[in-house]
């Protein structure tokens, strides 16, 4: 097992070879497509640009009252003047405080008698007053590179005054599924073929962040067929491969990826499932092109694109902190003892605690699609009773 690099290592050494994309001006609307910042942004304005009412009320002068209406005070359409003391305004929540006064009356705390207002519960100075400029000032950095785009960071910067933002391309991938026994999805199987699944999984792992992938495949397991395969890969800045990754008569992808110019940069992780992964490059004329070899059984392929190819996807588009985040929870069951390899366990959560979401075999899809969360457990960890803590990744993206 001492080939085998550890997880951490493996990741950095994948997330270092991450092409970087080019900065594009993106339109400040919704695009269902995961983007981040190409550079900080900067306030080019001043919110609230005034002193804002908070409530509906009346914006008084400093006083126990009673106050005099003399005028109202609209989101949109201002008081236009300054009060004297005695005076008040009627106003709206977003509105204006004009000059003059210092504090909101609110509407439920106010008696009205023709032209003269009266407090029954007194507010103290600054009341229900959103200051000019608590929110940000123009010039401040209210967004810093690499944050994703979300609702709240694209209203924040909308509110900046911006509307368009700087963000990082998604870069081009292509995925290639192999193996002699796969049929595309929906297609009818002999009793010696399957559907070829994980072209359509790594497809919709991917899609928040690159839209369309190049599928290529299925492939069968022969040379020409990958070579003719790989040359339709030829543009993308990422290659993702599914299937015969380990050591088998006809898992050829190392040799056919080899033969296409690719350098390989390791193989072998000591995780499980996704021991085979493989990372290579090739120097295509426009530039680097990054591989990543995943390994066909299905949650092999989940888990792998899950712990590497969204990452380096991510990286690759900019993201601040492009691994997967974990926290503890409580095993909801015993967990067995863990072997040389970094195992993760395939799991549901109630939000505290997680069970096992069934079988942990690494083709086992029922078990994956009911799984939130993958359990991490240590190389040569010992057995978890429950109620004991676990590492635990929720599949945010998967
Ligand atoms: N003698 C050894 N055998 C195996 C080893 C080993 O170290 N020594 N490693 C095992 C591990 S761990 C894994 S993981 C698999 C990985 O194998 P490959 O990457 O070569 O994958 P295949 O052999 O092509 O396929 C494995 C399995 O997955 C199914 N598959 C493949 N592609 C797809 C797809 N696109 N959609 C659905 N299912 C797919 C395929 O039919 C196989 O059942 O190797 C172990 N063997
Ligand atoms: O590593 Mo394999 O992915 O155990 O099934």
């Amino acid at each position: 097992m001492s080939e085998l690099l550890g997880l951490e290592e493996a990741q950095s050494r994948l997330l270092a070879l991450a092409p970087i994309t080019r900065s594009i001006n993106q339109d400040i609307k919704p695009s269902g497509l995961t983007r981040y910042l190409a550079r900080d942004i900067t306030a080019s304005r001043t919110q609230p640009p005034a002193d804002l009412s908070a409530m509906d009320g009346y914006a008084v002068t400093p006083g126990a009252g009673p106050w005099r209406l003399v005028g109202e005070s609209r989101a949109g359409a201002p008081f236009d003047g300054t009060l004297d003391p005695g005076q008040c305004v009627r106003i709206s929540t977003g509105a204006h405080v004009p000059q003059g006064s210092d504090r909101v009356l609110l509407q439920e705390d106010a008696l009205v008698s023709g032209s003269a207002i009266t407090a029954t519960d007194l507010p103290p100075p600054g009341k229900h007053i959103r200051k000019a400029g608590f929110d940000f000032h123009a010039g401040d950095r209210v967004l810093a590179k690499g944050t994703a785009l979300s609702p709240a960071t694209l209203a924040l910067a909308a509110s900046a005054g911006h509307g368009a933002l700087p963000c990082f391309d998604a870069p081009s991938v292509a995925v290639l599924d192999s193996g002699d026994e796969l049929v595309p999805a929906g297609e009818p199987c002999g009793p010696h073929q399957i559907p070829a699944s994980n072209g359509v999984m790594l497809g919709a792992m991917l899609y928040p962040y690159v839209g369309r992938v190049t599928a290529l495949g299925p492939v069968p397991d022969d040379r020409d067929a990958l070579a003719a395969a790989l040359k339709r890969a030829e543009d993308s800045q990422i290659l993702i491969t599914s299937g015969g990754a380990s050591v088998g008569d006809h898992d050829l992808i190392q040799q056919a990826l080899k033969d296409w110019g690719a350098d390989i940069a390791f193989w072998k992780v000591a995780i499980k499932p996704g021991k085979p992964l493989m990372v290579a490059t090739r120097e295509a004329a426009w530039g680097r092109q990054v591989i990543l070899g995943l390994p066909g059984n299905p949650v092999s392929s989940f888990v792998t694109a899950f712990l590497f190819a969204l990452p380096l996807v991510r990286a690759s588009m900019g993201d601040a902190s492009p691994l997967p985040r974990s926290q503890m929870m409580t095993a909801g069951e015993a967990l067995p003892a863990v072997g040389r390899r970094r195992e993760f366990l395939r799991a549901i959560s109630d939000g505290q605690s997680v069970r096992l979401a069934g079988s942990q075999d690494s083709s086992a899809l029922t078990a994956l699609a009911g799984a939130d969360c993958l359990i991490d457990r240590p190389a040569n960890a010992p057995a978890v009773a429950q109620g004991e803590a676990v590492r635990v990744f929720p599949l945010r993206n998967g």
